[in-house]
């Protein structure tokens, strides 16, 4: 089958997008692991399959799968993405679109000047997919990774994120306790890892090593994870900016019952065609 797709990205974090609204499109992992390799395939961090609503009270439904051809809940990035391809495919021409998402009902607002502003959702600090029995000890946890020991907050915001807050940003500490805090036995759905440096009440340097990827040049819903994180461990304010090795995002998070905000841009790269 020759498959039409639309390479973009968000601060770098890159998506190959699919419509299966036109047209049905389905795939298994072999074929998401081997599209997102970057010398056999197109090569992506995350797959987004857009398709008609199963609620007709939203407007579309997203898939997200990441390079490993896992399924996932959520992408803050890929939700941007997505608002971009819709309307840039004339699929709709709502600038606020409702979607349905594995993590539940989400809205995008399409502002001017190519950004987007995505209501992520509540987070949860006590999720059910986060397996912590201890009692916590001011939101903290603590997690051994090798001989060290790493005090993380567990954040759901659809997808599970541990944020651990840093002195440094150190390459070799992202990439060495990355993967072992991400496939860690207290996290049996796995997690992705936030790495945050705190340079003032509103603004963070953020590094993540997403689950089912690795280390990606930003990573949205993890942006929204070390914010929140943050805000409750009483280290941000409200608004803050979050710098990702990819560019600037936005996170508005107001508290307890209220959703997250994130605002960012989104990038056509190029359009192709490939044999699946
Ligand atoms: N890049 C994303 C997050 C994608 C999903 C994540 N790797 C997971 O497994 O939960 C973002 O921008 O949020």
């Amino acid at each position: 089958m020759l498959l039409k797709f639309t390479k973009m990205h968000g601060l770098g974090n890159d998506f190959v997008v699919v419509d299966a609204v036109s047209r049905k499109v389905f795939f298994n992992k072999q074929q998401i692991e081997k599209l997102s390799d970057r010398n056999w395939g197109i090569g992506f961090d995350q797959l987004l399959v857009v398709e008609p609503p199963m609620n007709p009270d939203m407007d579309f439904r997203y898939r997200i799968y990441n390079s490993d051809g896992s399924e996932v809940e959520h992408c803050g990035n890929g939700a941007r993405c997505f608002a971009k391809f819709v309307l840039d495919r004339e699929l709709t021409n709502k600038r606020i679109i409702n979607v349905e998402t594995k993590r539940g009902a989400i809205q995008l607002r399409v502002l001017d000047g190519g950004l987007v502003t995505v209501d992520m959702g509540e987070p949860s600090f006590a999720p059910e997919d986060l397996p912590f029995t201890a009692g916590p000890c001011d939101g903290l946890y603590s997690v051994m990774a090798g001989d060290t020991e790493y005090f993380i907050t567990p954040v759901s915001v659809g997808n599970p994120h541990a944020v651990i807050k840093v002195d440094q940003l150190i390459d070799s500490e992202v990439a060495k306790t990355g993967p072992l805090i991400e496939c860690h036995e207290r996290f049996p759905r796995k997690v992705n890892v936030g790495f945050m440096q705190v340079i003032s009440s509103d603004e963070i340097n953020l590094r993540v090593f997403e689950r089912g990827v690795g280390e990606t040049q930003a990573c949205g819903t993890g942006a929204c994870a070390a914010v929140v994180a943050g805000i409750k461990q009483g280290w941000l304010s409200p608004k803050v900016t979050a710098h990702l090795r990819g560019g600037d995002l936005h996170i508005e998070w107001q508290g307890e019952g209220l959703p997250i905000l994130m605002t960012g841009p989104a990038e056509k790269v190029f359009e192709g065609q490939i044999y699946l």
